[in-house]
C-alpha cells in the first residue's frame, strides 16, 4: 500500500506543496509567491490565476523534486487562508471578480450599517460565533453580488458558484466535478451555523445570498473527490481539507481541551481547543469550529490578529529597511533595550480583540537616537504585544492556554519567540516541523485513508525543536506592556 501524502497549503503570500512520509515527515516541498493587489486603501485582492498556477506549478514541481510517482501518493489534503470570497461560472468556471481577501475591508461601511440592527448582531454572534465585521467571507459576498455587473442575476439563477480558496482548488483540481468544503472553512463565512453544521437560511436572508451558490459541508476528512489525470498524472483522492489555522491546531497535535496554538504567518491566529464545548468569549474572540471528525465537533475560541508577517513585509517592501525577512533578528538583537518605541500595525485596522477597521497604525516614542534597529525591533515585538492581547482575553473569558505552540514563517525567528516568552510570562514551544498547517492537512488525508488510525498517533508524530523560557521580570513585563496599551489606546477609532 502507498503511504505517501501530498499537502497543498494555499496561504495569503504563497503557495507550498509538500510530499510527506506516513510520520509526517517532509520528503519535498516547493513553493510559489504570487502577487498582492492593493486598488483602493482598505481593499486587498488576489487574481484567482495565480492562486491556480502557483498552486498547479508546486504541485508539479513537488512531485518531480520528491521523484514520488502519483501513483504512489495514497492521497491530497488541502489547507487553505480562510474568508478568502471567489465567485465562479459553474460551465465555464471563469471567476467574476478577483479573489477578495480575508484582510479586505471595504465593506466595513456596510457592516457599521448593519450593526444598527442589533437583533441581527446577536443573532450572528450566537449562530456563527464570529462578530459582524468585514473579515468574514458574507459580506465580501454580497458586495460582488450587489457590484459585479449581472452577478445577482447569473447567482440567482444558478449559474454562479461561491467558494473560498479550498472550494475553488478543490472544484478546479476535480474538474468542476466537486463543489465542497470542510466545517472549518464554512464556519468563517458568516452564513454557517456552528451549533447546526448548516447553512444558516436566516444569515443567507439577511445578506441577501442565493442558496444555490454555497457549496456542501463535510467532515474535515472525508471524500472531496479526486484530482484530474490530466494534472497530477494519476487521480488522487482528495481526502482532508481544513482552514489553515485550524489545520495548525491539527499539526500542532492540540487535541486536548485548553491546548493552544499561534500561527505566525502573515496575519497571526492564536486557537485554544475548547473541547466539545462552544465557549462565548466575553472579549470578542470568534467561537469556531477546531476540527469536524466522524461527524463530531471540536470547538476553538480563536483571536485573529491582521498584521504579524505583514508588518516585516511592510519594513522590507514598504520602508525598504531590510532586503529579507529573515534580517530582523540580528538587527533586532542590536536595538537598544527599553528604547520606548512602539509601532501598532493597523494597516488595514485592529483584529482581536479590539475589532476596529477604522483604526490605522502609528509608531511612537522616537527620538533622535532611534534607529534601523529600534523600528525593525518595534515591529517585530508589535507582534509579541499583539498576542499578548489574546492571551489576556482567552483568560479573562477563564480559558488561559495550558500550552503554547507556535509556527508559521516568523516562528522560525529565535528573537521574535523569546521576546513572545517574555511578554506572556510563559513558556513557548516550537515544533522540529513548522509546517505545520500543511502537516494538518496531510493528518487528515491520512486519517480518512486508514494511514493513521486515530488522533493518539497523530500525537506521537508531534516533535519538539525548542523551548522559549521567559526571561523578564514581571515588573519589566507589564512596564513593557502597559506602553503597547496606551500605544493603541492613542491610534483607536471605536
Ligand atoms: N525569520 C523571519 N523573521 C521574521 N519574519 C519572518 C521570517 N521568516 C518569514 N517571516 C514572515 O513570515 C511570513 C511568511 O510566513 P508564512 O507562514 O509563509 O505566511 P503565509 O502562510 O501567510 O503566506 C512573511 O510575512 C514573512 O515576512
Ligand atoms: O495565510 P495566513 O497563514 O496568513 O492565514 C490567513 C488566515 O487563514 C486568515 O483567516
Amino acid at each position: 500500500m502507498t503511504q505517501h501524502l501530498l499537502a497543498i497549503d494555499q496561504g495569503t503570500t504563497s503557495s507550498r506543496s509538500i510530499v510527506f512520509a506516513d510520520d509526517g515527515s517532509i520528503i519535498a516541498m516547493s513553493q510559489q509567491e504570487f502577487t498582492q493587489h492593493y486598488p483602493k486603501d482598505g481593499w486587498v485582492e488576489h487574481q484567482p490565476d495565480d492562486i491556480w498556477n502557483s498552486v498547479t506549478h508546486t504541485l508539479r514541481d513537488v512531485l518531480q523534486k520528491s521523484q514520488i510517482d502519483a501513483g504512489d501518493i495514497a492521497a491530497l489534503g488541502i489547507t487553505n487562508q480562510r474568508e478568502t470570497t471567489l465567485v465562479w461560472d459553474k460551465h465555464t468556471g471563469a471567476t467574476v471578480y478577483p479573489a477578495i481577501v480575508w484582510q479586505d475591508r471595504r465593506t466595513a461601511p456596510y457592516c457599521r450599517e448593519l450593526s444598527q440592527n442589533e437583533q441581527l448582531v446577536n443573532y450572528i454572534t450566537d449562530n456563527t460565533g464570529l462578530l459582524l465585521d468585514p473579515y468574514f467571507s458574507a459580506t465580501k459576498l454580497n458586495w460582488i453580488l450587489n457590484n459585479v455587473e449581472g452577478a445577482r442575476a447569473r447567482a440567482e439563477a444558478g449559474e454562479l458558484l461561491f467558494g473560498t480558496v479550498d472550494t475553488y482548488l478543490i472544484w478546479k483540481l476535480t474538474d468542476g466535478a466537486s463543489h465542497k468544503t470542510d466545517a472549518t472553512n464554512a464556519s468563517r463565512t458568516m452564513l454557517f451555523n456552528i451549533h447546526t453544521q448548516q447553512w444558516d437560511t436566516e444569515l443567507l436572508k439577511a445578506f441577501d445570498i442565493p442558496a444555490a451558490m454555497l457549496p456542501e459541508v463535510m467532515d474535515c476528512a472525508a471524500d472531496f473527490g479526486n484530482t484530474s489525470a490530466e494534472l497530477t498524472g494519476k487521480r488522487i483522492p482528495i481526502s482532508g481539507v481544513a482552514g489553515d489555522q485550524q489545520a495548525a491546531l491539527i499539526g500542532q497535535a492540540c487535541f486536548e481541551k485548553g491546548m493552544a496554538k499561534s500561527t505566525y504567518g502573515t496575519g497571526c491566529f492564536m486557537i485554544l481547543n475548547t473541547g466539545d464545548t462552544p465557549l462565548v468569549s466575553k472579549n470578542r474572540l470568534l467561537t469556531t469550529v477546531g476540527y469536524r471528525l466522524n461527524g463530531h465537533t471540536t470547538y476553538a475560541l480563536e483571536g485573529s490578529i491582521f498584521m504579524a508577517g505583514a508588518t516585516v513585509q511592510w519594513l522590507r517592501d514598504g520602508l525598504k529597511l531590510i532586503d529579507n525577512a529573515a534580517e530582523t533578528e540580528a538587527l533586532a538583537a542590536r536595538a537598544r533595550e527599553d528604547n520606548g518605541v512602539y509601532l501598532v500595525p493597523a494597516f488595514t485596522g485592529l483584529g482581536a480583540p479590539y475589532w476596529d477597521p477604522d483604526a490605522r497604525g502609528a509608531m511612537l516614542g522616537l527620538t533622535r537616537d532611534t534607529g534601523i534597529n529600534e523600528i525593525v525591533a518595534a515591529g517585530l515585538q508589535s507582534v509579541c504585544y499583539q498576542t499578548k492581547d489574546l492571551q489576556k482575553a482567552m483568560e479573562s473569558d477563564g480559558a488561559r492556554p495550558v500550552s503554547l505552540r507556535v509556527d508559521g514563517g516568523m516562528a522560525n525567528n529565535d528573537w521574535v519567540m523569546g521576546f513572545l516568552a517574555d511578554i506572556l510570562g510563559a513558556e513557548v514551544k516550537r515544533p522540529a516541523v513548522t509546517e505545520t498547517t500543511a502537516v494538518g492537512a496531510a493528518f487528515l488525508a491520512g486519517l480518512q485513508q486508514g494511514i493513521f488510525t486515530d488522533l493518539d498517533t497523530l500525537t506521537q508524530c508531534w516533535q519538539c525543536d525548542s523551548v522559549f523560557e521567559p526571561r523578564l521580570t514581571k515588573a519589566q513585563r507589564d512596564t513593557a506592556y502597559a506602553g503597547w496599551q496606551e500605544a493603541v489606546t492613542r491610534i483607536r477609532c471605536s
